[in-house]
């Protein structure tokens, strides 16, 4: 940290500490409410801002630990009445921990049923939230045996804890709350997160289960939100509909909203102050306030989707910047070995074999019986006129659960893959992709997006911030070539059309693959550039990897591949050596404007 981190800590603990003296024990009351919700936020901002699940229902996880405090400390009669209160410190355990382990349950379940579809996305999400905390509010208000009705639960306090006792606790609990998650996405893991929220597809490519990392922080910030319900249920006695509700759920939102997403701290002071506006005007205009709320969030959408405190606690860390600079991370070459050759065994030894695959959008037949092999330590370019399915061609083979005839076989050293194996499954068993345009992760700087390409979808640390990122000689030559030397604390966001298409092969490389498919690697280089990248393809070819290019330069095919594909229509109409292209009509005729006969 920081010296001005340090003092900005140190002053807010010391207001922390000193505040419950200057003022009464209702606003005692009021900060420790405001500091759970803060909790909520910031649990919240973990899930919607730095990994993309937006949570729409985030009140149910609350209202469902609320519930159980409320439900094991006391006893209900056949018409839903508390008929007593059991005040032990056991059953306010017990219901703390029913209420996390039950909102974590329900979470995982949900998570993956909504995101683990091939055609799911955000929107499936977002109804099924909505539509959950709707639903449980209706539910809870007929059923009287859950302690509904117009009152819902109540009057089970926790009563050993004074109004300043709770004030301190909810303080501490906060305080961890924010350490762990500013540990977290700083972490290596955060970047994770941030990779799979800006480019799920990218993140699966090199080999992570982007939808498993999503579930696990969906999961996380159910059963963190669910402790503040708990707290919350024992530190006011009460628990009724409006905890987990559309309305509260609103409110989490707008908290993070105008707080400022992927900053933790601004939902954090988002929280504290919107709630603490939101309990005095509540008493005076509580029908405005819902209306101020709401009209809140959607200007600060449209107009500020930064949040209000976001932007600037950011401006605020590109000032301390000047003085203090970031700890980047520096990308290295990892040190020669001696002890390997330069040329892997296996050369020639067929690493993917494909057979009769085909493949349809809809009625459109792309891929119409594409056979051919793909071969350790040879440069195989796959030509062909625009549409002819060699795009989809690369889609198929690195990802078997999209539907198709035929067969694909990887033979892959030390990896054995089922029938049919996911995307991350082949990027990890060393099949790497680039993609036709770039994709790279907005949000990651250069050094950041090869740290996580390095790792293959190995789990990076929850802890851990890798200060240096180690990678092949090959990729050092790439990000050398592609201009990106000196760029390492660059985001991607920032980089140039060809920077991206630089990285992105950078990348592909730093994963270490057996197979490497890479779609138009060279557009929008210079003649210089193709020249530099041809060399460095021919030396990764001659280290044994089998690499394939999708290419429309012929003369940069001709002279750098060892054999050339050419597909038409989905079919593979030659297979041989670079001379085949030259003598090819389609290719003559989709390159140099002859008719084909
Ligand atoms: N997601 C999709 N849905 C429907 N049709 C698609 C989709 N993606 C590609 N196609 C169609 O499939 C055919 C093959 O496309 P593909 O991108 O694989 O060709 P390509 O050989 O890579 O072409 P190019 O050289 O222009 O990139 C085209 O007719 C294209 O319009």
């Amino acid at each position: 940290m920081s010296r001005p981190v340090v003092v900005a800590t140190a002053a807010a603990a010391v207001v922390v500490l000193v505040a419950p003296y200057l003022t009464g024990t209702y606003y005692q009351q009021l900060l420790a409410q405001a500091f759970l919700y803060a909790i909520v936020a910031v649990s919240l901002d973990f899930v919607w801002g730095y990994a993309g699940v937006p949570d729409l229902g985030h009140a149910l996880w609350f209202g469902i630990g609320a519930l159980s405090v409320g439900h094991a400390t006391t006893v209900l009669s056949d018409v839903g009445l508390v008929t007593e209160v059991h005040g032990s410190f056991g059953r306010y355990a017990l219901g703390t921990l029913t209420g996390v382990v039950a909102a974590t349950a329900l979470a995982a379940i949900v998570a993956r049923l909504c995101l683990s579809s091939r055609r799911s996305n955000d929107f499936y999400i977002v109804v099924v939230t909505l539509a959950l905390a709707t639903a449980a509010v209706t539910v809870y208000d007929q059923t009287p045996a859950l302690g509904g009705g117009e009152n819902g639960l109540f009057g089970f306090n926790l009563q050993d804890v004074t109004p300043l006792g709770w004030y301190y606790i909810t303080a501490a609990l906060l305080a961890v709350t924010v350490a762990v998650a500013l540990v977290v996405v700083r972490s290596d893991f955060g970047l994770l997160m941030r990779a799979v929220r800006d480019n799920a597809p990218r993140a699966r490519y090199l080999g992570y289960n982007d939808v498993n990392v999503k579930i696990g922080v969906f999961t996380a910030g159910a059963a963190v939100t669910a402790l503040a319900g708990a707290v919350f249920a024992m530190m006011t006695g009460v628990a009724n509909d409006g905890q987990f509700g559309f309305t509260l759920a609103t409110s989490m939102l707008v908290w993070v909203a105008v707080g400022g997403r992927a900053t933790i701290v601004g939902p954090m002071i988002g929280a504290i102050v919107m709630s603490l506006a939101g309990a005095k005007l509540n008493e005076h205009f509580p029908a405005q306030w819902t209306i101020i709320e709401g009209a809140l969030l959607i200007a600060v959408v449209v107009f500020v989707p930064g949040g209000l405190i976001g932007p600037l606690v950011r401006l605020a860390g590109r000032l301390l910047s000047r003085r203090y600079p970031p700890r980047g991370r520096a990308v290295v070459a990892a040190p020669a070995r001696p002890d390997r050759p330069a040329r892997e065994p296996g050369g020639g030894r067929p690493l993917i074999r494909i057979r009769d695959l085909v493949f349809g959008y809809g009625s459109l037949r792309v891929l119409d019986g594409v056979t051919l092999d793909v071969v350790a330590g040879e440069l195989l370019c796959v030509v062909g006129p625009n549409g002819a399915g060699k795009s989809t061609l690369t889609s198929v083979v690195t990802d078997r659960r999209l539907r198709s005839q035929g067969d694909v076989e990887y033979l892959l050293p030390g990896h054995r893959l089922g029938d049919r194996p996911a995307a991350h499954q082949i990027a990890r068993a060393g099949v790497g992709r680039k993609f036709q345009i770039p994709s790279v992760f907005a949000s990651l700087t250069v050094a950041e997006a090869l740290l996580l390409a390095g790792r293959r979808g190995a789990p990076p640390s929850p802890w851990r911030r890798s200060a240096t990122v180690e990678v092949a000689p090959a990729v050092v030559d790439i990000v050398r070539i592609a201009g990106l030397d000196g760029r390492a604390d660059t985001l991607s966001s920032d980089l140039s059309h060809g920077l991206r298409q630089g990285l992105e092969v950078a990348m592909a490389v730093a994963a270490r693959p057996r197979v490497i498919i890479l779609d138009e690697p060279t557009a929008g280089l210079t003649a210089h550039e193709r020249h530099d990248i041809g060399q460095v393809l021919e030396h990764l070819r001659d280290i044994g990897i089998a690499v394939v290019l999708i290419e429309h330069d012929l003369d940069f095919v001709i002279r750098v591949s060892d054999r050339v594909v050419v597909l038409h229509g989905g079919r593979v109409i030659e297979d041989g050596p670079p001379e085949t292209v030259r003598g090819s009509e389609v290719v003559r005729s989709a390159y140099l404007g002859t008719a084909v006969r």
